[in-house]
């Protein structure tokens, strides 16, 4: 698992460290660790070292000095070494070491700033080092400019984020523009929550976390993500004596005379998804359909409350004029049982919900339930500071929020908060949706009642929801990812998600569970 903290939780663990005097200590980790991921970038753009270019923005505080030090290492190792001062200070030591190892200064001046925009154009590597977790606000004057002036040149290298790219905020991932993007962010110590939400994680590129020693001072993380040997450890297998009733069964309420597909698509996912049964209720003609595409699946007839399941999921493909499904889904939501609540749903909650109903709203829909519940939040607003969204979405609704996305995250009401990446750009296509709802319903009715696997995990009872929603996020993510890759890369349709599941599924359970949940101990690549 990845663990990302806030950066007040690091500098915390950092304090008891720098009182022992190893401030400078943690200083020459963390620049040694950007100094060999800078190595490691240029090694794989060109045959040489001697004599590449690198220009480090340099901030007045820490941040500045971590690159400065970096640069004097590579300065050290023969390379053409630039440091642009873009404050009235910089971090005396690191400065005088860079120098001594032959690295040339320049102060960001109105006038100097063309030429060193142009010169950090043309660098194989710029090391972005102005603002780190101590920063307020964004870039500033000269140093905005500057960036702004590279970012409209045509880049020659790459850009090389030291801790975190400046102008991103280390505990949400919001950021104030203009911010340089990353190729690749060397985070030190633990990765920041902000490089794991968006927008910083579109700013962040690859990131590359360089452990500093301050492991044992770490508190419980900000933010979570799940990894193959996490998922392999959370999904549950069925017993030798298993039938399909112990294996848990899902109810679906999804699919609507307007979108009969939804239902479909519901019900694929979590067919796919290792559930015992899915019994769907809905329109006859819907039910035609569904039976007609997946005959698995137990057409029902009967109410809510006459359907033995171990879980609900209601919403997907629904309208507002769908009276009696809407029905069916407060009936669903109001059982007590665990629930996913998706698309056409979402408008027809109570203003109070608990931890096992999960929301799987995109940011449109997360906008107008805020506006249903009287916060001016809109879409613009939602999708700059995600993460602060679907927390505050969870507090206020009492649920557990998915907010959908490039990154998504999904927020417990108290505190849990998972953040997962794994699928492609293609997963962004009509039913996926549809299919992600189908397979977190069918992981609420194998393991929403097994607390034990959760709490072996680290995860507390009230969070294995949002645990169980990051767990369905991440086979969907990589189930399109693989149904992408089979098609050498290329576009994949919802069903093509579904039908990869099963596949990737059986390859993440066969890996090792060693080293699950431990902390970062090496440097680690973060998707
Ligand atoms: N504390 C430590 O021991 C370690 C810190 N490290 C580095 O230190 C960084 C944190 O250092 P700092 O606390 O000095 O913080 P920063 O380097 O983020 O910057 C703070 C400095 O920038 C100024 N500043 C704040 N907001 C600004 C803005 N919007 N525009 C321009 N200037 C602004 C402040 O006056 C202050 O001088 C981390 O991100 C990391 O890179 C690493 O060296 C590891 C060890
Ligand atoms: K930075």
């Amino acid at each position: 698992m990845i663990s990302a903290y806030t950066g007040t939780q690091v500098r915390a663990a950092e304090e008891p460290l720098m009182a022992a005097g190893l401030g400078d200590v943690l200083m020459h980790r963390a620049a040694h660790g950007l100094a060999k991921a800078v190595v490691h970038e240029l090694k794989s753009h060109r045959d040489r070292l001697n004599g590449a270019s690198v220009v480090v923005l340099v901030g007045t505080g820490n941040n500045g000095g971590d690159g400065l030090y970096a640069a004097s290492f590579l300065a050290a190792r023969g390379m053409r070494t630039t440091a642009v001062l873009t404050g009235n200070a910089a971090h005396p030591a690191g400065l005088a070491a860079f120098e001594r190892a032959g690295g040339r200064v320049h102060r960001l001046t109105e006038a100097a700033l063309p030429g060193l925009a142009a010169e950090a154009a043309g660098a194989d590597v710029v090391i972005d080092a102005v603002l780190g977790t101590g920063a307020k606000g964004g870039l500033r004057e000269n140093a905005a400019d500057l960036v702004r002036a590279i970012t409209d040149k045509d880049r020659q290298g790459v850009v090389v984020a030291c801790d975190l790219p400046s102008g991103v905020d280390a505990d949400t991932g919001a950021a104030v523009a203009p911010v340089l993007p990353a190729d690749l962010t060397v985070t030190f110590g633990g990765a920041k929550a902000g490089l794991l939400a968006d927008p910083g994680a579109d700013h962040a590129g690859r990131v590359l976390i360089v452990p500093i020693g301050i492991d044992e001072h770490l508190p419980q993380p900000s933010l979570r993500r799940l990894e193959d040997a996490d998922i392999a450890r959370l999904l549950p297998h069925p017993a030798r004596r298993a039938q399909k009733y112990s294996r848990g069964v899902l109810g679906v309420v999804a699919g609507s005379e307007d979108y009969p597909g939804a239902a479909v698509l519901a019900c694929r996912g979590a067919l796919a998804a290792g559930v015992g049964m899915v019994r769907y209720l809905g329109p006859p003609s819907v039910a035609h359909l569904v039976r007609l595409s997946c005959p698995e699946v137990v057409c029902s007839t009967g109410t809510v409350a006459e359907n033995r399941v171990q879980a609900w999921l209601v919403g997907s493909g629904m309208g507002p004029r769908d009276h009696e499904q809407l029905t069916r889904a407060r009936e669903a939501i109001a059982s007590d049982l665990p629930v996913v609540a998706d698309a056409g749903a979402l408008p027809a909650l109570p203003a109070m919900l608990a931890p096992h109903v999960v929301l799987t709203p995109h940011a449109g829909e997360l906008a107008s339930l805020f506006q249903r519940l009287g916060h001016g939040e809109d879409r613009e607003a939602v999708e700059a500071g995600t993460l602060g969204a679907v927390r505050h979405a969870a507090e206020r609704t009492g649920a557990t929020v998915l907010l959908k996305g490039a990154t998504t995250l999904v927020s417990a009401p108290w505190g849990t908060t998972f953040s997962q990446a794994d699928g492609t750009a293609w997963l962004a296509t009509a039913g996926s949706g549809d299919v992600l709802a189908g397979v977190i319903g069918a992981l609420l009715a194998q393991t929403g009642s097994d607390v034990g696997r959760f709490s072996k995990a680290g995860i507390a009872a009230d969070g294995r929801w949002a645990a169980i929603a990051a767990l369905g996020t991440a086979l969907h993510g990589r189930a399109g990812r693989a149904a992408s890759e089979a098609v050498s890369g290329g576009p994949i349709t919802a069903g093509r998600i579904a039908d990869a599941l099963p596949e990737i599924w059986g390859k993440v359970s066969m890996l090792s569970n060693s080293g699950a949940w431990k902390r970062n101990s090496h440097s680690q690549p973060l998707r």
